[in-house]
């Protein structure tokens, strides 16, 4: 069948996917797709396979088989430093910053991988706070500051999908709530994103649809305006 139009069809496709560590196989058929401009978060239990569906998608995990598309560009045929150049950005959970760098020596490192890369002076505007600590080592951070400047630095790159792997984790609720309204401005700015979360009352504010994940695969996928017929089901799902 024709899709009835390219507005819907997905910016990031991922199907079938599995992948291994090793021998031990942790994903078994992983399916989620991404328009463009949308929020769209993973839920699901520890170990379910959130973090290993990000680093398969972002190639970090070589062991693959499926198929992961964006902009119908296949992505599993592509060396990991080719994938961020097709437009991908990666904040993982530890963030990934140079501990032993100024925030602003952070900023200047990121490499050019796309047009439209935010200035660190735009980048500044929406973190004033990154701006007020700009001589501090990565070290001197508090984890808020961290987890903001490890998205600022994805930011600098260009990419316009972003794959955050729970941002907010660890971190006290003023700071969550900070992240979100970060979110919330980089979704009014176009960005699309995909969003890892244990944190379920986050994420319902912010996404527009949900994927769930049990045992290495999505077992369920639903919209948010569908969130509160949901409730019993992910309650079960996430055991909370
Ligand atoms: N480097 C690794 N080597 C071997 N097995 C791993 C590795 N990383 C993760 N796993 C296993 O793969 C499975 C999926 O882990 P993954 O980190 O993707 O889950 P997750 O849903 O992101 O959970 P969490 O919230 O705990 O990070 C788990 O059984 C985990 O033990």
């Amino acid at each position: 069948m024709q899709a009835q139009n390219t507005a819907s069809e997905p910016l990031l496709e991922v199907r079938d996917l599995e992948a291994w560590y090793g021998e031990s196989h942790v994903l078994h058929g992983v399916s989620l797709d991404v328009r463009e401009g949308e929020t769209i978060t993973i839920l699901g239990r520890n170990g379910a396979g959130k973090t290993t569906t990000l680093r398969s998608i972002i190639g970090i995990v070589r062991k693959r088989k499926g198929v992961i598309t964006l902009r119908g560009q296949d992505l599993l045929a592509l060396p990991q430093h080719k994938v961020a150049r097709a437009g991908l950005g990666y904040v993982p959970e530890e963030r990934g910053i140079f501990a032993s760098l100024s925030v602003d020596e952070n900023l200047s490192l990121p490499p050019k991988i796309a047009d439209g890369g935010m200035s660190i002076a735009d980048i500044y505007r929406i973190f004033p706070n990154l701006e007020e600590r700009r001589n501090s080592p990565g070290t001197k951070l508090s984890g808020g500051e961290q987890q903001m400047l490890a998205i600022a630095r994805i930011l600098r790159t260009g990419a316009r999908v972003l794959l955050l792997d729970e941002p907010t984790e660890g971190l006290a609720p003023v700071i969550v709530q900070r992240i979100g309204e970060l979110i919330r401005t980089l979704k009014t700015q176009g960005y699309t994103i995909v969003l890892v979360e244990q944190n379920f009352r986050f994420a319902a504010k912010l996404a527009d649809r949900f994927f769930v994940m049990e045992d290495g695969r999505v077992v369920d996928t639903f919209a948010t305006t569908e969130l509160s017929a949901r409730m019993g089901s992910l309650h079960e799902y996430l055991g909370v």
